[in-house]
């Protein structure tokens, strides 16, 4: 079976008009990866490097001014067969939604309803795709519930009386109850204390297992990505650079960014000052030419101020788009 889903050539620009000027804000520009059944997919990158808009275009959760201007988005669902997502007629989507693919967002408040009670959610969400009576789907989500240490009564609580930690497990158990076989979680831990996030981070890995779905996990928080992606795809300034087994990333680098974003990782017992990159990530509207990251990198050379960099494999699995790493020149 081929991978659950395939990203080709995808460009999604916020394009708006301004005196009857185009201004285009290319947030995904040119993004090719696939994801494995089975896997634990890292997105690692600087803010407003892309990472939120890439998820909601692969998701098809896009509004104006965010537009699809090029590429396709082919998730291939229980080997039923690729499928562009934007092909898909509304009623083809909103079968698909939450039952193969789901979404573990940033705020657990975006997908809990505050002035209804948690079941109301399970019910609105859920209860469609699992053809079963009313009491006996409820019971489902209770053991569910259970699975993620979360007690029955959480159903009859309203989302503000319920902790930060136990809103996201809930937001959790409402994602994975159907058990999708494709799961897009966007920074879920990031507003959660850190006992609190590695209790949720744990959980995910488990559900991910037992499941056997495919994660795409976004976050800029490079040390969860080490401690719980298979593969990490890096990106900067609205492209991937470099993607990679997350081991074999974090042993060799080859993109000078990955390179800037593992070293500022704070290591036990390591005082020696660490330097940030100078200079600030470039303005989507109107990108430097050549490879983005020249004029912050330190392997910067006169090529990489005019040919924009392919991604190459340089190693099984490793794939890297910069002209220094195909001259085998290391970060
Ligand atoms: N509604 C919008 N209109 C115009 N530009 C936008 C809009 N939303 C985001 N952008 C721009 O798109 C680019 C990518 O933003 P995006 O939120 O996808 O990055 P990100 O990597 O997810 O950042 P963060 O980690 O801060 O969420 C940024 O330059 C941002 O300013």
């Amino acid at each position: 079976m081929g991978p659950i889903l395939a990203v080709e050539g995808l460009k999604a620009y916020y394009q708006m008009r301004y005196f009857g000027t185009l201004r285009e804000v290319r947030a995904v520009d040119d993004i090719t990866l696939e994801i494995q059944r089975d896997e634990i997919y890292g997105l690692a990158g600087e803010s407003s490097s892309g990472k939120s808009t890439l998820i909601k275009t692969i998701a098809r959760a896009i509004r104006p001014p965010l537009n699809v201007v090029d590429g396709a988005v082919r998730f291939d669902f229980a080997g039923q067969g690729p499928r562009d997502i934007y092909t898909l007629s509304a009623p083809e989507l909103a079968a698909t939604r939450w039952r193969h693919l789901s979404y573990i967002m940033q705020g657990s408040m975006n997908v809990l309803n505050p002035v209804r009670r948690i079941r109301h959610s399970f019910v609105d969400f859920a209860f469609r795709h699992m053809s079963l009576p009313m009491p006996a789907f409820l019971r489902r989500v209770e053991e569910h519930l259970g699975h993620l240490s979360l007690r029955p009564d959480v159903l009859e609580s309203f989302p503000h009386e319920l902790s930060g930690g136990m809103r996201q497990r809930v937001t959790i158990a409402l994602a994975t109850v159907c058990r999708p076989d494709f799961i897009i979680a966007d920074e879920p831990t990031t507003a959660l204390d850190v006992v609190v996030q590695k209790g949720v981070l744990e959980m995910i890995r488990r559900l991910q297992r037992e499941m056997g779905s495919s994660v795409l996990f976004v976050t800029h928080d490079m040390a969860v990505h080490a401690n719980l992606t298979d593969r990490l795809g890096i990106m900067y300034a609205g492209r991937l650079v470099e993607e990679a087994p997350t081991r074999a990333l974090f042993r060799q680098p080859l993109h000078p960014y990955t390179a800037h974003l593992i070293r500022s990782l704070p290591r036990i017992g390591d005082d020696t000052p660490r330097h940030g990159l100078e200079g600030r990530p470039p303005n989507l509207a109107s990108p430097p030419p050549g490879c983005r990251f020249h004029p912050r990198c330190p392997l910067a050379m006169e090529v990489c101020q005019q040919t924009t960099p392919v991604m190459q494999e340089l190693a099984p699995g490793h794939r890297v788009a910069c002209h220094a790493a195909a001259q085998g020149i290391l970060p």
